[in-house]
């Protein structure tokens, strides 16, 4: 069997004031699309800047690809949109393209380096999410959705093995929740591409994922989303404090 891509091992993580992590140990392997759920402050945000090393553990290690993460240096190969993508100034002017080239720019700052098929990746990356018909659309003309997915575009460039998505769906209006994530399900099976991501929408997600995290401080439960559904609500609350399951209301998830 194959190494897998991350794996976590007893990380802990302290804020100065602020315990947010303990002892957690998490494998991900290829092909995974795993989702973080957990209450606010549970720890999910910190645990994603975590692996991709813009917070260094307290306590623990951290293995990506095989490696311990500070001999890791492919950082292309995990493609990453933020809670932020959510508040990129959209009024800016710059066209969708622009936005996926700009990618490129930001990781590797060696833009000359691809003179020749930069069109064409961009082109392959806005296919992978759907957009290639928005290519020359101004970014800002564009819905919550559609944007995000040029996001994922512009992370996808660098033809990344992992792509790690921070709330991906704030903002993205609830009837169209459904045809992102049928995006991601693509993108995970398609283009084999392992995604990790956290949310808040348990039940909307989860039927396009494979494996579930269920975090709050502590990894209280992590592995395939048909034994997390065996768990009981009494179980579920128990770990979070309050229920995890989301109610559906006249068309419109409620939590
Ligand atoms: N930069 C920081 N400095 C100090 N404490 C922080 C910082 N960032 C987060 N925390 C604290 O660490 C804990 C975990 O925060 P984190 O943002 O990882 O949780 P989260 O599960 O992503 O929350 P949410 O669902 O609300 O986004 C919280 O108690 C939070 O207040």
């Amino acid at each position: 069997m194959s190494l897998p891509l991350i794996k976590l091992h007893n990380i802990s993580y302290k804020y100065e004031q602020t315990q947010a992590l303990i002892d957690i140990n998490l494998v991900i392997e290829e092909g995974d699309f795993l989702a973080i759920i957990g209450p606010n402050g549970s720890g999910k945000s910190t645990l994603l800047k975590i692996i991709l090393g813009l917070l260094k553990p307290t306590d623990g290690e951290v293995f990506l690809f095989g490696k311990p993460a500070h001999k890791f240096k492919e950082r292309e190969w995990i493609g990453y949109v933020s809670q932020k993508s959510n508040s990129f100034n959209t009024g800016f002017p710059a066209t969708v393209s622009e936005v996926v080239r700009s990618g490129i720019v930001k990781q590797t700052g060696l833009f000359k380096r691809f003179p020749k098929n930069i069109k064409l990746q961009v082109r392959q990356a806005l296919k992978a999410v759907g957009m290639e018909d928005f290519a020359d659309k101004n970014i800002g003309e564009l819905s919550g959705g559609q944007q995000q997915r040029v996001f994922i575009a512009r992370a996808m460039i660098s033809n990344p093995k992992i792509l790690i998505l921070d709330e991906p769906t704030v903002g993205i209006d609830s009837k169209n929740v459904r045809s992102f994530y049928n995006m991601l399900v693509h993108l995970n099976r398609e283009h084999n591409i392992t995604v990790i991501l956290v949310t808040h929408d348990v039940d909307a997600v989860s039927t396009s994922i494979s494996h579930v995290a269920c975090l709050n401080q502590r990894m209280h439960f992590h592995g395939f989303k048909k034994d997390m559904e065996l768990m009981s609500e009494e179980q579920l609350e128990a770990w979070y404090g309050h229920s995890v399951r989301k109610v559906e209301h006249q068309g419109e998830v409620q939590s």
